[in-house]
């Protein structure tokens, strides 16, 4: 079983304007309001591209409510331990630029805590565990480095999608994939990404270190694999683009998808691409049809090591 785990889940509430005026009363003809964080987005498209997952995490109040409902009507299996408190609200403002307002995430009892070790406790070898989204810095690391250990010692692959501080502590536990973008890759090793072959080098970094697969997503200009065989380049394809939220997770869903089928990486990170540029053409998240369409124009360009040394 495919395992996501989002401690910090979301209503995202989605709105299109033409034009956007901060410090004016703004009125908005169209609203959505998508179920959102980082897990959530990966169990939602991994359900599109027909494969099965179910959605661990936190969540509470009419927001929680609301959020397990969604995803059940669709499909998505939950099982998530309830909060006291009201599940976030994230603002989506899309207008001539896309403007994001992500609330904080939830505060956990350590018996909650231990509720999810003790859910994690129970996978199985060949399940996998993907703990995406932003993790509340009143839980420490050692709580997370800890259910990756447990994911390592049943042989369940452990994907990181995290930012900041928890990504800075977690990549320690070598994880099976990572897929930050060029802006948290830089954040992670405290430089300013500004191109492929910086990209490459620090990716390799990664997986000098342990981890299988690092994947960095550059938005409209496409993503880079490096693994301990192969650096790929994918280009994006090109589109209209009108919601690029749940790209990333998009990217994360197709890869999880096609390897757990394959176990090609490359293959996989090809099909990632597409989902998450599929994800960026459209108001929600990417269906399978739309992704298989898009695969074709996903060029691959393998990547040497005299590429990032010249
Ligand atoms: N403007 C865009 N045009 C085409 N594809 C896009 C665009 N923005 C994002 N994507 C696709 O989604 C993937 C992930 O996007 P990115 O913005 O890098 O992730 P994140 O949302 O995690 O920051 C990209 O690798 C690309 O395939
Ligand atoms: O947990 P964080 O870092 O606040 O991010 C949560 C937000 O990220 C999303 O999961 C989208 O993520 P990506 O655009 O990176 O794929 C939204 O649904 C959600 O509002």
């Amino acid at each position: 079983m495919i395992y996501t785990c989002t401690i910090t889940p979301s209503i995202d509430y989605t709105t299109y304007l033409p034009k956007f005026k901060t410090g004016k009363l703004n009125r908005t003809a169209e609203v959505h309001y998508y179920p959102g964080g980082k897990g959530i987005n990966v169990s939602r498209v991994l359900n599109r591209l027909g494969t099965a997952s179910k959605a661990l995490g936190f969540a509470g109040g009419f927001t929680g409510n609301y959020i397990e409902e969604f995803l059940n009507n669709e499909g998505v299996s939950t099982d998530f331990i309830e909060t006291s408190g009201i599940t976030r609200i994230n603002v989506k403002i899309k207008s001539e630029e896309e403007t994001e307002l992500n609330g904080p995430g939830p505060v956990l009892q350590e018996e909650q805590l231990d509720k999810l070790a003790q859910k994690v406790r129970s996978f199985e070898t060949g399940d996998w565990f993907v703990l995406a989204g932003s993790l509340p810095a009143s839980v420490p690391p050692a709580y997370f480095l800890e259910l990756a250990a447990i994911c390592q010692s049943k042989g369940v692959r452990f994907v990181l999608d995290t930012s900041g501080p928890a990504l800075k502590e977690l990549v320690g536990a070598k994880p099976f994939l990572i897929k930050p973008n060029e802006h948290e890759l830089g954040e992670l090793f405290g430089v300013e990404i500004t191109g492929k072959q910086q990209a490459v080098s620090y990716a390799s970094k990664l997986v000098r270190s342990g981890i299988e697969n690092v994947i960095v997503s550059m938005g409209g200009e496409g993503a880079l694999l490096v693994t301990a065989n192969e650096t790929v380049a994918a280009e994006a394809p090109k589109g209209q683009v009108v919601n690029t939220v749940g790209s990333g997770d998009s990217l994360v869903s197709g890869f999880i998808a096609s390897y757990a089928a394959q176990a090609d990486a490359v293959k996989a990170f090809q099909y990632g691409v597409a989902c998450g540029s599929a994800t960026a053409f459209r108001s929600d998240l990417c269906e399978k049809q739309d992704a298989e369409a898009l695969l074709s124009q996903v060029v691959l360009h393998p990547i040497t090591e005299e590429d990032v040394t010249t």
